[in-house]
């Protein structure tokens, strides 16, 4: 049989098979004092293992049994005194919830899959063995990451050959940074890459070839998924990705008519296999001697060693270079660096990369991502080429930058515009006969070889307007889903991590801008020069992924000259990030409430300062698609740009920062202390007029240059709003001017100011003006206007600062610093 029910048991002695008899699960042991439960091809009788359960926790003697847990959502290996040794729910967190008919069946794909009886879906499974290989790839079993739940498969070798099951020290794990790769790791080195997929191939495997027949090679990249797999036709053609202990990636072929495996394909190979064989801008060759080479341009770090044909040191450049005068060198046929630190763009062609790479004086080197159809795509490096080696045919196009002096002879390659050039190594006179014979050589090999067929699906509709706003992962291929939500998604502008971790000096220090409520700002500067700032969000912000670019979604579009544009959001595994454009002149409060700068804000500028804010918050609640009240209003959440325009930031937070979901229903959530309304700070309740108050605060300040709650008057019974309330109603309220804006202003307004402050910061809500009329009162002499009533929360102590927490800085008064935004659809 091929499945086992809940009231069923699986002892040492019996076996499962699939339905077609291809694959068997059962005990095995090599030593009779360990075993394990394992799958491996029935009719093989060499025993073949594909698959280990318990491969780090065997059973010490053949009484154990195999069932499936008491909840039906886990398999469990019970030893002899009935105690549970290895359960699949070690393996996964998603099968939390019980199941009472779940039944485990072994498929004829190899595939070990516990679901529910009833099921039909044939890939709905609660547990699958495919999710957690151990030292093999089977057709169908993926390679790499699934970035919605972080899940990572890889394989890892077995101890001995045939011998020991348990975890060796050699694993093939996929990289999805940059380009994605994959990596043989002996314990925490890696000893080789793949290079990146070329959309044919691997760029370190150029033998590799699309050929008619049987194998299905698959590299998947999309938002959600990097991995590799492949696939047989003809199921009876049995073919397997194995990594072994000695550390040798192989593919096996079982071969019917003599009954062998087969060595289908292996790596490494030769020493130039060998990762970093000849360090930084060194080219391996093994068709040269020594077979390590400088790329041209450069020479050996460390003379010495290279004479010893020691080539780790690698090679260094003959002239520095100066940027704007550079030039690139085309080098065929190699394999391409090392791709986790690169910058990818899908949509550019080869001229386009050029210039890219000629206007970033840090990037050294560009390519094509993918061969097919003449190349496309742009791949950009930012730091040393590393790990390249020359193929005599089937690698790739790199155009390294250098000095124009180191050019040479030929001068430099123009990109596409370029012709064939000599290959940017220095092979000598034999070069052309050896790659001559290389072809040859390959071409042989390539008979043999059968099909490698990557994916290779339209993309063209995938193409995003932002350069270089593209993740690598998000972008390049959302190859398997529908039209439609390729459209929805083109509507929200994804940066890829690795952009902004350039972009961020790698989330430096140096970098830093500050932190917030919300997590720490970063300035960063894209490779096309924009400044940008990141915010990256405490991990704990609260929400999914999904919702999470739903809300960047309808963010981003909202434009207006007085808000921070958001340019986007960067996700990483569970960790989000926004991206907004940088504002030089920092926040409002860092110039205001600072001693020596706040002169340099003289009336016409506060009151341009005024006039602004008062519009953007206008578009926010008014004239925007959707109504967005702020709640977090305050000096330090005004920007200026380079001139000195204001501009509102952190609008919409509340919907991005989801603390606590019961912390939002209770309201308690609350905006900043000294720029809340009483009503909200009391009683959470919050409306547009919430952020009228907060408005009218931030106007008093600005015209004063204090801050609402540092400030108290004489008695200390005073904040800033009673304050000028009591200058108002005594008719001194020009007092209430900031004495470093001198005497240039005209007064009526500087009056009108106070007087729409505090009408703003009125106590009862429904007696404060709307936006609409705040800017007609700013921007009209004739405006009617009414006479303040009392502002609510006048005193310099009230409710919100008993709170023995708060202090007398300008921090955000909030439970957990959230400080939120409501976002409210029309
Ligand atoms: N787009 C930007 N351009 C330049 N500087 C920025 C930008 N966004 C934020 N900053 C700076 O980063 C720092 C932190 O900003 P953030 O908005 O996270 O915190 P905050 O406004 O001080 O507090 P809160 O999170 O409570 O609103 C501030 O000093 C701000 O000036």
């Amino acid at each position: 049989t091929d499945t086992l029910t809940t009231t069923q048991s699986l002892t040492t002695n019996q076996t499962l098979s699939s339905p077609q008899g291809i694959f068997e699960l059962g005990f095995f042991s090599y030593t009779n004092s360990t075993w394990y439960l394992a799958i491996w091809y029935k009719n093989i009788d060499h025993k073949t293992v594909v698959w280990v359960a318990n491969r780090d926790t065997p059973l010490e003697n053949p009484t154990g049994f195999l069932k499936i847990g008491d909840k039906g959502n886990n398999i469990v290996l019970i030893d002899q005194s009935l105690h549970q040794i290895w359960s699949s729910s070690n393996q996964t967190t998603t099968t939390t919830t019980s199941t009472r008919n779940s039944i485990l069946q072994l498929l004829d794909s190899g595939n070990l899959v516990l679901k529910e009886s009833n099921e039909n879906y044939p890939t709905k499974f609660l547990w699958q063995s495919f999710d957690y290989p151990t030292d093999t790839l089977l057709p169908g079993m993926k390679l790499g990451w699934n970035l919605d739940t972080g899940m990572e498969r890889h394989i890892t070798s077995w101890k001995i050959k045939d011998k020991d099951p348990s975890s060796g020290d050699l694993s093939f794990k996929l990289n999805y940074h940059g380009l994605p790769e994959i990596f043989l790791w002996n314990k925490d080195q890696i000893i080789y890459r793949s290079g990146p997929w070329n959309g044919e191939r691997f760029s370190g495997v150029p033998e590799m070839q699309p050929t008619t027949n049987s194998i299905k090679f698959i590299f998947h990249v999309d938002e959600h998924e990097v991995y590799y797999s492949f696939s047989i036709e003809n199921q009876i053609l049995f073919s397997r990705l194995f990594v072994s202990p000695i550390g040798e990636l192989q593919r096996l072929t079982w071969i019917k008519t003599t009954q062998v495996w087969n060595k289908f394909w292996y790596a490494p190979k030769d020493q130039c296999d060998d990762y970093r064989m000849c360090g930084p801008y060194g080219i391996c060759d093994t068709n040269a001697s020594p077979v390590c080479q400088c790329v041209k341009g450069f020479h050996p770090k460390n003379q010495q060693n290279w004479n010893l044909r020691y080539g780790s040191d690698g090679c260094v450049r003959n002239k520095e270079l100066d940027c704007e005068s550079d030039k690139f060198f085309k080098l065929h046929n190699v394999k391409l660096p090392e791709t986790t630190l690169v910058l990818v763009n899908r949509s550019m062609n080869l001229v386009e990369c050029e210039d890219l790479c000629h206007k970033n004086c840090s990037c050294t080197a560009y390519a094509n991502i993918e061969i097919t159809n003449g190349g496309s795509g742009c791949v950009i490096w930012i730091g040393e080429l590393i790990d390249m080696r020359q193929y005599p045919a089937g690698g790739q196009d790199i155009y390294v930058r250098l000095a124009a002096s180191d050019v040479g002879f030929g001068g430099g390659s123009n990109g596409t515009n370029s012709t064939a050039k000599v290959a940017g190594i220095i092979v000598g006179g034999a070069a052309l006969i050896l790659l001559a014979l290389g072809f040859f050589l390959l071409w042989k090999k390539n008979k043999l070889q059968c099909i490698l067929k990557g994916k290779t699906e339209h993309r063209g509709s995938l193409e995003r307007s932002h350069e270089f706003l593209m993740p690598e992962v998000g972008f390049s291929s959302k190859r398997e889903q529908s039209s439609e939500s390729n459209i929805d998604d083109l509507e929200l502008p994804l940066f890829d991590f690795n952009t902004i971790t350039i972009a961020t000096n790698n989330f430096s220090e140096h970098n830093k801008l500050g932190q917030g409520g919300f997590g720490v700002v970063y300035k960063g500067i894209l490779i096309e020069g924009q400044e940008i700032a990141v915010k990256r969000l405490s991990k704990n912000s609260g929400q999914g992924i999904e919702e999470f670019k739903n809300e960047v979604k309808l963010l981003v579009k909202l434009q207006h000259r007085n808000l921070v544009r958001l340019l986007g959001c960067s996700i990483q595994m569970d960790e989000k990030m926004l991206v907004y454009e940088y504002m030089e002149n920092r926040s409002l409060d860092g110039i205001l409430f600072d001693k020596s700068k706040r002169s340099s804000l003289d009336w016409n500028r506060r009151f341009s300062i005024i006039c602004g804010i008062a519009r953007g918050l206008l578009y926010l609640h008014q004239d925007s698609r959707f109504r967005i009240i702020h709640r977090d209003l305050k000096a330090s959440n005004i920007l200026l740009d380079k001139e000195m325009n204001p501009r509102i930031s952190d609008f919409g937070m509340a919907r991005i920062f989801v603390a606590d979901q019961t912390e939002a229903n209770t309201m308690r959530v609350v905006g900043t202390y000294g720029y809340m309304s009483p009503e909200y700070a009391m009683d959470g309740i919050f409306s547009v007029k919430s952020d009228v108050f907060s408005f009218g605060v931030l106007v008093l300040e600005i015209i004063s240059g204090k801050k609402n709650r540092g400030f108290y008057y004489a008695n200390k019974e005073w904040n800033l709003l009673g304050h000028s309330w009591k200058q108002w109603i005594e008719g001194n309220a020009l007092e209430l001017i900031d004495s470093s804006i001198g005497d240039l202003y005209s007064q009526s307004e500087v009056l009108r100011c106070i007087q729409v402050g505090l009408l703003c910061v009125q106590e009862h809500a429904e007696d404060r003006p709307t936006m609409s009329s705040v800017v007609l009162m700013l921007s009209s002499e004739t405006a009617v206007m009414a006479q303040p009533k009392n502002p609510g929360f006048c005193l310099g102590r009230n409710l919100a600062e008993t709170d023995s927490s708060s202090s007398k800085q300008d921090e955000s008064f909030t439970v957990n610093h959230v400080t939120v935004t409501m976002l409210e659809a029309r």
